[in-house]
C-alpha cells in the first residue's frame, strides 16, 4: 500500500477512536474543525519553536531535534486531518501538490515580482 494511503487510512482509525468522523455532514462543523486543528497545529508548532533556542535573552535552552521530528509527526496528523476535513483523498493531495509545486517553480523562472493570485485558481 502507499504510504501516503496508509497514513490516511491510520489518521481516520485514530480520528474515528477519538469520536470525530471526517468529513464532517455540514459546512458549520467543517469550519469547525478547520479552526480545530489549526488552532492544534499553532500549539504544536509553538512546542517545534521550543525545541530549539529562540530566546535571545536567555542561555538555559537547547537544540532538541529528536523532540523537533516528534512534533513535525504531531503537526503531520492535525495537518492530515485537515486534509480529510476537506474531503481530500491521498490522491486529491498528491495532485494538488503536483500542480502548486509547478506553479512555484514556475514562479522561480519568472522573478516572482508580482503576485498573480489567478496562477492557482486552476489547482
Ligand atoms: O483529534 C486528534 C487529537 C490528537 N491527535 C494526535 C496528534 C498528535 O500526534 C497528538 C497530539 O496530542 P498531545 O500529545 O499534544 O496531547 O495527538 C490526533 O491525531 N487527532
Amino acid at each position: 500500500m502507499d504510504k501516503l494511503e496508509e497514513i490516511f487510512r491510520m489518521q481516520d482509525a485514530l480520528n474515528k477512536r477519538i469520536g470525530v468522523n471526517l468529513p464532517p455532514p455540514s459546512d458549520e462543523e467543517k469550519a469547525k474543525w478547520i479552526l480545530n486543528y489549526t488552532r492544534a497545529m499553532q500549539q504544536e508548532t509553538a512546542e517545534l519553536i521550543d525545541s530549539v533556542p529562540w530566546k535571545w535573552w536567555a542561555k538555559y535552552q537547547k537544540f532538541d531535534e529528536q523532540n523537533a521530528k516528534v512534533e513535525v509527526v504531531d503537526l503531520f496528523h492535525f495537518l492530515v486531518s485537515l486534509a480529510q476535513t476537506l474531503g481530500m483523498t491521498p490522491d486529491d493531495v498528491y495532485q494538488a501538490y503536483l500542480k502548486k509545486n509547478a506553479v512555484n517553480h514556475q514562479r522561480q523562472d519568472s522573478g516572482y515580482v508580482k503576485k498573480d493570485e489567478a496562477d492557482s485558481k486552476h489547482i
